[in-house]
């Protein structure tokens, strides 16, 4: 017979952790830096909800969120609710309906988890991940797409998140290429899947009259500079050339406003949602696997231009110093309150002493050790511990 091992209390659902600290604290004060930088170029904070209707977040763009999210039924109205596994498509929503009457270009922000089923394979947040980024609805122009990008690496400048490196990519830029190129809607997935795991090999086999610039295309990803110069030398049919050509335009807008970062270009790469329909951008930090943070361009309610970045600070807190603990002063009993404010506004956290349950006597000094406490304030004197 097999018994149910002992259900422990402390057992979470796969992919569901507690943080502690200093890892919580780290994370939130790493948020809010984030939206200190975002709120100082004009971005004003705005928090849609945790969960929203079905029918609504998946409609539309949000369609491509389906698989990734979790579906709960709303025990009152009997409706099914989604918890939103990403906030971009909210602020579509909420910039196509309530915010629809301000002007543009609307820059808003946002900070807040999400649940997705499925964390990509080199993450370790798991299920519930954090998002904080930003969202420039209106222009569709190559500065807005880099005034995202140079926003987003400030923010970054500001946590102190060394070697970090943003890849430029184009998902429509390939389908479109082969459609115009006329490659059979069959061949076309198998292509696709090549290009997408950069199998030169398959490539050549599948691509057809198209190898030779699929091929080249492939070989053009990497640095920024010599990116440009080499997708400037293959040759395009029309439609797919202007596409790339808005990719190098993005690039360029970057390079003029902050020619000191490090980006990279894959014109073939795709990852991320489904909904993007332009200039993507993807965040690393150097000899890192995870993402710090993605964005891109898209449609919100199908028709006005929008573009955001939006980071991770789960995977941010990682890769910052922790945050410091404040420094502690035990509050002897009777001590004056008015100094304890004051202490509290110089930044360190008072502790009060507390009577012991059963009314025996306290060794205060001790306990204010035992506590981790580095000063004691008795009436209105503050005292350093040994
Ligand atoms: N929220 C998207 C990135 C994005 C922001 N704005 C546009 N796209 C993501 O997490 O993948």
């Amino acid at each position: 017979m097999t018994e149910d091992p002992p259900f422990s209390p402390a057992l979470l659902p796969a992919g569901f952790v507690d943080l502690l600290t200093p890892d919580a604290r780290t994370e939130a004060e790493g948020v809010t830096t984030l939206m200190g930088v975002f709120a100082s170029h004009g971005y004003n904070r705005v928090r849609p909800p945790l969960m929203e209707f079905e029918e609504t977040l998946l409609a539309g763009s949000g369609a491509a969120l389906a698989e990734q999210s979790f579906r709960v039924m709303d025990p009152d109205s009997r409706r099914m609710m989604v918890l939103r596994p990403d906030i971009t498509p909210q602020i579509a929503r909420m910039a196509a309906t309530r915010l629809s009457g301000l002007p543009r270009p609307l820059r808003l922000s946002y900070a807040g988890p999400c649940v997705v089923v499925m964390p990509a394979a080199a993450e370790e947040s798991g299920r519930q991940i954090m998002q904080a980024g930003i969202e420039l609805i209106g222009p569709d122009v190559p500065e807005a797409d880099a005034e995202v990008v140079t926003v987003a690496a400030q923010a970054l400048e500001r946590l102190g998140v060394p070697g970090v490196s943003f890849d430029l990519t184009m998902p429509p830029f390939v389908p479109a290429l082969l459609e115009e190129a006329g490659i059979a809607p069959s061949a076309r997935q198998a292509l696709l899947r090549a290009l997408d795991r950069k199998d030169a090999a398959a490539v050549a086999e599948l691509g057809g009259a198209l190898s030779e610039t699929l091929i080249a295309l492939l070989r053009a990803a990497g640095p920024a500079a010599q990116a440009v110069s080499l997708l400037n030398q293959i040759t395009l049919p029309p439609k797919a050339r202007a596409i790339l050509q808005r990719l190098i335009d993005a690039v360029e807008a970057v390079h003029a406003q902050r020619p000191d970062l490090r980006l990279t270009v894959d014109p073939v790469e795709f990852r991320g949602w489904k909904y993007h329909t332009g200039v993507c951008v993807t965040v690393f930090a150097v000899g890192r696997a995870e993402e710090l943070g993605r964005g891109g361009r898209y449609l919100c309610n199908d028709n006005e231009p929008a573009c955001g970045l939006t980071f991770r600070p789960d995977v941010l807190f990682r890769m910052i110093p922790a945050a410091q603990p404040l420094p502690c002063v035990y509050l002897m009993p009777g001590a004056d309150s008015a100094t304890a404010a004051s202490l509290r506004a110089k930044g360190y956290a008072t502790l009060a002493a507390l009577p012991a349950a059963n009314g025996q006597h306290t060794d205060h000094s001790a306990e204010a050790v035992r506590l981790g406490c580095s000063h004691v304030l008795a009436g209105a004197t503050c005292t350093e511990l040994a």
